[in-house]
């Protein structure tokens, strides 16, 4: 397993991360633990921020990549803004009291409530979706008497090589509104018709975990053309340009992203010459990334339960995790590293077999082929860059109680989700009464 960020092995043979043994962490912890190390997420934060901070533009963190308060207030502190897309990420970011005039407020169908919410709170931006929601946001905003501030979002028809499910820029996809078919103008010219909708900018998100740069070229001169067309026709002028986020990761063999400063260079390159060509001014460019800066900062401990030989088949090493904290390997194929690592020294011969969760899913596996040195019951196994869409994606599926998750830093794990207790799992529940009085 490549070692990522404060990663060591220390002088016991042992994981350590962020200056924590990772044994010591599974025995105050427990398992399944994530662990966020705080100093390479905050590194991924700044190298965003830097990058991006030279053209003037901005960055904001995509909470739904993973979101807690803690999370809010380290991507506060490095100066980031942030991307909501649901009532339930935007109360986390006001609980944390993350600055709203730094909040853009995101989702294909925000429904009045979160509306109202987020337009008391004084969101600094909505990325709208649809016609449906310009009415809505209009309404609400007269209603409160507030402005609503927003960009538009766009599908600027790029199909970027990534899995089906997580590829959003092309023009048959729930989100946005396309150019081609004249209906990102049409949407443009009821903002500009209705007195409470100040239309800033364009958006677009052409897809997630992705490796190659010139699609976001693409995209950026595709939505300044837009742009310019609309300046024609209306006398509208752009002021910001959201490209979304989307930047891939390393998780296993194979992985090669580009780096953050390569991103930034080819987004204001393409944009300072569609500008040019377009005879518009340079928007401020905004980008959205979340499992670029969460993704690689986060590993799951989990221990070893079982270990079930299939002769001249496979063995099954099971965990006491799975698609419940981690979906993504049933969900889209993805693929993962895993060490023990509580035997980081261990023999150099490793033999493949399969890292299965324990759900009640034959799917449930973690990692199909993992490469680990004969493994123990007891053993301690860490998936590496598991810091995006694990918990934030996590289900109780099986009544399986979600991980607890700790920061790391200069030997010191702070708390930072705490696990969740049988209790919590029927905290909802409630038995009508006709069932208490006949069991009575
Ligand atoms: C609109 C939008 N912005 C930002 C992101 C974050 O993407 P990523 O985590 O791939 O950087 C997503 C998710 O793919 C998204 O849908
Ligand atoms: N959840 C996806 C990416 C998110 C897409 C959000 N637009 C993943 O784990 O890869």
């Amino acid at each position: 397993m490549r070692l990522h960020g404060t990663m060591r092995v220390n002088e016991k043979g042992h994981l350590e991360i962020g200056g924590c043994d990772a044994v010591d962490l599974v025995r105050v912890f427990g398992t399944p633990l994530y662990v966020l190390d705080e100093a390479l997420f905050r590194e991924n934060c700044r190298l965003y921020r830097v990058a991006f901070a030279r053209g003037g533009g901005g960055v904001l963190y995509a909470g739904k990549a993973l979101l807690t308060l803690a999370v809010c207030r380290l991507v506060e502190e490095e100066g980031l803004g942030l991307d909501v897309v649901s009532g339930g990420e935007l109360y986390t970011a006001v609980q944390a009291g993350f600055p709203m005039d730094r909040v853009y407020f995101h989702g294909n169908n925000k429904t009045a409530d979160e509306v109202r919410m987020a337009l008391s709170a004084g969101v600094h931006r909505f990325v709208c979706d649809s016609f449906d929601e310009l009415d809505l946001l209009s309404r609400l905003a007269l209603e409160l008497g507030k402005e609503c501030n927003l960009l538009l979002r766009l599908t600027p028809g790029i199909e970027a090589h990534t899995h089906d499910y997580i590829r959003t820029g092309q023009i048959d996809s729930k989100f946005g509104l396309a150019i081609p078919n004249g209906q990102a103008l049409e949407a443009v010219r009821r903002c500009l018709e209705r007195p409470a909708l100040k239309l800033r900018g364009l958006h677009c998100h052409i897809g997630s975990q992705i490796f190659e740069l010139e699609p976001y070229a693409d995209a950026a001169r595709i939505l300044m053309e837009f742009a310019r067309q609309v300046r024609d026709v209306t006398g509208w002028v752009i002021e910001e340009l959201d490209l979304g986020g989307g930047l891939g990761i390393y998780y296993s063999p194979g992985d090669d992203p580009p780096a953050v400063e390569t991103l930034a260079e080819t987004i204001f390159g393409a944009v300072a010459q569609a500008a040019a060509s377009e005879g518009l001014p340079i928007p401020k460019v905004l980008v959205e990334p979340g499992r670029s800066i969460a993704g690689p900062a986060g590993t799951t401990l989990y221990t070893v339960g079982t270990v079930k030989e299939i002769p001249g088949v496979r063995t099954y090493v099971a965990v006491d995790g799975g698609m419940g904290d981690n979906p993504r390997p049933a969900l889209y194929g993805a693929r993962y590293e895993a060490c023990l690592a509580n035997r980081m020294n261990g023999r150099l011969d490793t033999l493949a077999v399969s890292l299965a969760g324990r759900c009640c899913e034959s799917g449930d596996l973690l990692i199909r082929q993992a490469d680990l040195p004969p493994v123990r019951v007891g053993d301690v196994v860490a998936v590496s860059c598991t810091g995006a869409y694990t918990y934030s994606m996590a289900s109780n599926y099986n009544r399986f109680p979600r991980p607890a998750m700790v920061l790391v830093r200069d030997g010191s794990a702070e708390l930072i989700v705490r696990r969740e207790s049988y209790a919590d799992l029927i905290r909802n529940d409630i038995v009508p009464v006709r069932f208490r009085t006949r069991q009575a």
